[in-house]
C-alpha cells in the first residue's frame, strides 16, 4: 500500500516537473524519449518510452531549467568576502525550499523541479556520520559504520570534512546575510536557523540533505567565466534520475564549449543528451549514465551504493578491483628500525620512520598508494613502488651503505623515479616486492576477518539495511580478492 502511494506521488511529481518544464521554460516535452521509474535497489531510474537507433537526442533541458551558479547567482550575491562556490550556492537554495514532508518545495522558481528530489538520504553513510546519535546508542547504521574496511572509513571522512567546509561557509554566509532567511519558501517553523542559534542541529541535517542532493545528482556542465574545477556543475532535471552502470552507459551529454572565443555565440546553454553512438536502444530498456571511472571505495562514500561483481570476477579481469593500502604502508613506515641497530643518521624508528615519510612527501610520492587488478596482471600503483622502492631502501639502512649520509643513499632512488636508471639494485627489487607481498597477506587476512565480522554483526538485517549489508562485504571481498591477485602476480614473477 505504501509503496504504491510513493509511486503515484513520484507520477504526479513527475508530470509536474513536465508541466513546469514545458510552461516555464519552453521545452517541447512531446520529443521527450525518457521516463523516470522505480528500479529495485536504486530508488528511481531512468527508462526509454520508445526504441530509438544510435545517436538519437533522448532530451534537451533548456538552460534556464539547470540550477547552477548562472541561474541562482542574482539570488546569492557575495557578502563580505564570501563567493559561494557552485555546490555551496545550490545547496543553499535547495535549503531554503525544501519540502516539508511529502508536501511540494514552494520555491516559485525551481519548485516542481525540486520536488522531484530525494526527500531523505537515511540510506547515505555521510547522513549516518551527521546525525551520529549518542555514543551509548547502537543503531544498524553505526555497526555499519564500524564494520567498514578503513580505507572506505577513510574517504568517507575526507567527504565529511568537505561537507563541514561547506556548512561552515554556509553558515558563516547567512550570518553576515540574515535578509537571504527571508527569501525562504518553507513556513517559519520550519526555517534554517543561523549557525550558534539553538536550533542549529535541524540545520546541519538540512544543509546534509540539500549537499547531498548537490553531491550525487550534480553533472559538468561549463559555464563561461567559471572556475572549470570548482564552478562547472549543474543540477539538470530529468537528467538527475539516472542510475549509475559500470559496464555501459547509454546516454552521452553533448558539452559545447564555452571557451571557443570570448565573443563566441555559438553556446547556446541547453542540456541536451544523446543515446550512445554505438548501440540501438529498446523502448522500456534502463538508460544509465556513467558517473566515472570511480573506485568501489569512492562509490560507496559518495554515492551510497557500490557496484556490484561475482565471485573470480576480479580474477578473470572481468571487473576492475582496486584497494588502497595506505593505512598499512604508514604502519609499515613508522615501523622500521634501522637494519643492524643505530645509524649515524638515525638513531631511532621515529626518526627513520619520519624522515622516510618526509622525503615521500616531498617528492610527492605520499600516498595514492593501491593495488590494481585491472590491466592484467593485477599489480601496484607505479606511485606505491615508488614508495617501496625507498622503504626497502630505508630498511636495509646500515646494511646497503653504512654511515652514508640520506642524500647519497636516495640519490639512486630518484635516478629511478627520472628514468635515469632502470632499477636501484637487484637487492632492492626483490626487497620491495617481499614488503608488498607481506602487505598483501595482510591486507587479504584482514578482509576475511572484516568480512566474517560483518556478517556476523549484520546478521538479521532487512529491507535497505540488508542490501547495505551487501555493499560491506563487497567491499571486504573486493579488498581480499585484489590483494590475493597480487600476490598470485608476484609468485609468478610478473614485471610490473
Ligand atoms: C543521480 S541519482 C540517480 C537517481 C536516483 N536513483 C533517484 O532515485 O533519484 C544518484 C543516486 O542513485 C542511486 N544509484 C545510482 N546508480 C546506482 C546503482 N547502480 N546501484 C544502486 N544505486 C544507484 C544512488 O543512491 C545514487 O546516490
Amino acid at each position: 500500500m505504501g509503496d504504491m502511494d510513493g509511486k503515484k506521488r513520484d507520477a504526479t511529481r513527475w508530470s509536474r516537473l513536465l508541466q513546469w518544464l514545458e510552461n516555464s521554460h519552453d521545452m517541447d516535452t512531446r520529443q521527450l524519449m525518457v521516463e523516470a521509474r522505480t528500479v529495485e535497489g536504486a530508488g528511481r531510474g531512468l527508462f526509454a518510452t520508445k526504441s530509438c537507433p544510435p545517436s538519437t537526442t533522448l532530451f534537451t533541458i533548456p538552460k534556464k531549467a539547470l540550477m547552477n551558479l548562472d541561474t541562482l547567482k542574482s539570488l546569492y550575491s557575495p557578502v563580505a568576502d564570501i563567493r559561494l562556490s557552485a555546490v555551496q550556492m545550490i545547496s543553499l537554495h535547495l535549503l531554503l525550499h525544501r519540502p516539508a514532508g511529502e508536501e511540494d518545495s514552494l520555491d516559485p522558481t525551481f519548485g516542481p523541479y525540486i520536488s522531484t528530489l530525494p526527500r531523505d538520504f537515511v540510506s547515505h553513510p555521510l547522513a549516518w556520520l551527521v546525525e551520529r546519535p549518542r555514543k551509548s546508542e547502537q543503531t544498524a547504521e553505526g555497526l555499519i559504520l564500524r564494520n567498514l574496511p578503513p580505507s572506505v572509513t577513510d574517504a568517507l571522512h575526507t567527504l565529511y570534512a568537505r561537507f563541514l567546509e561547506d556548512y561552515q561557509t554556509i553558515c558563516t554566509y547567512l550570518n553576515k546575510n540574515h535578509q537571504i532567511l527571508a527569501t525562504s519558501s518553507r513556513q517559519k517553523p520550519h526555517l534554517p536557523m543561523p549557525y550558534g542559534a539553538s536550533a542549529s542541529m535541524t540545520l546541519v541535517k538540512d544543509y546534509c540533505w540539500a549537499w547531498l542532493n548537490v553531491n550525487t545528482r550534480s553533472i559538468y556542465y561549463p559555464i563561461r567565466g567559471a572556475d572549470p574545477e570548482k564552478d562547472c556543475l549543474t543540477l539538470c532535471p530529468i537528467l538527475d534520475f539516472a542510475n549509475h552502470n559500470e559496464a555501459s552507459s547509454q546516454i552521452t551529454p553533448i558539452i559545447e564549449s564555452p571557451f571557443r572565443s570570448p565573443s563566441s555565440q555559438t553556446f547556446a546553454g541547453d542540456f541536451t543528451f544523446k543515446s550512445c553512438l554505438q548501440t540501438d536502444i529498446k523502448g522500456g530498456q534502463q538508460l544509465f549514465l556513467r558517473y566515472g571511472g570511480h573506485s568501489n571505495r569512492t562509490f560507496f562514500a559518495e554515492y551510497g551504493f557500490v557496484n556490484r561483481f561475482t565471485p573470480e570476477s576480479i580474477a578473470s579481469g572481468q571487473f576492475r578491483g582496486e584497494v588502497d593500502v595506505q593505512d598499512l604502508v604508514e604502519e609499515y613506515i613508522l615501523a622500521i628500525k634501522p637494519a643492524q641497530g643505530g645509524s649515524r643518521g638515525f638513531s631511532t624508528s621515529v626518526k627513520l620512520g619520519n624522515w622516510l615519510a618526509n622525503t615521500l612527501q616531498e617528492e610527492g610520492y605520499w600516498g595514492e598508494w593501491t593495488l590494481d587488478s585491472l590491466p592484467l596482471p593485477a599489480h601496484p600503483s607505479y606511485r606505491l613502488i615508488t614508495a617501496l622502492r625507498l622503504i626497502q631502501i630505508a630498511s636495509t639502512w646500515e646494511v646497503a651503505a653504512p654511515g652514508s649520509l640520506p642524500e647519497v643513499i636516495t640519490q639512486s632512488w630518484k635516478d629511478v623515479m627520472n628514468g635515469r636508471r632502470e632499477s636501484i639494485s637487484e637487492e632492492n627489487e626483490k626487497g620491495w616486492r617481499d614488503i608488498l607481498q607481506k602487505i598483501c597477506n595482510q591486507v587479504s587476512r584482514r578482509a576475511q576477518k572484516g568480512l566474517d565480522q560483518t556478517v556476523k554483526d549484520l546478521a538479521g538485517l532487512e529491507g535497505w539495511l540488508a542490501w547495505m549489508r551487501e555493499n560491506v562485504a563487497c567491499l571486504w571481498r573486493e579488498e581480499m580478492e585484489v590483494a590475493d591477485a597480487v600476490v598470485r602476480s608476484l609468485q609468478t614473477g610478473e614485471v610490473f
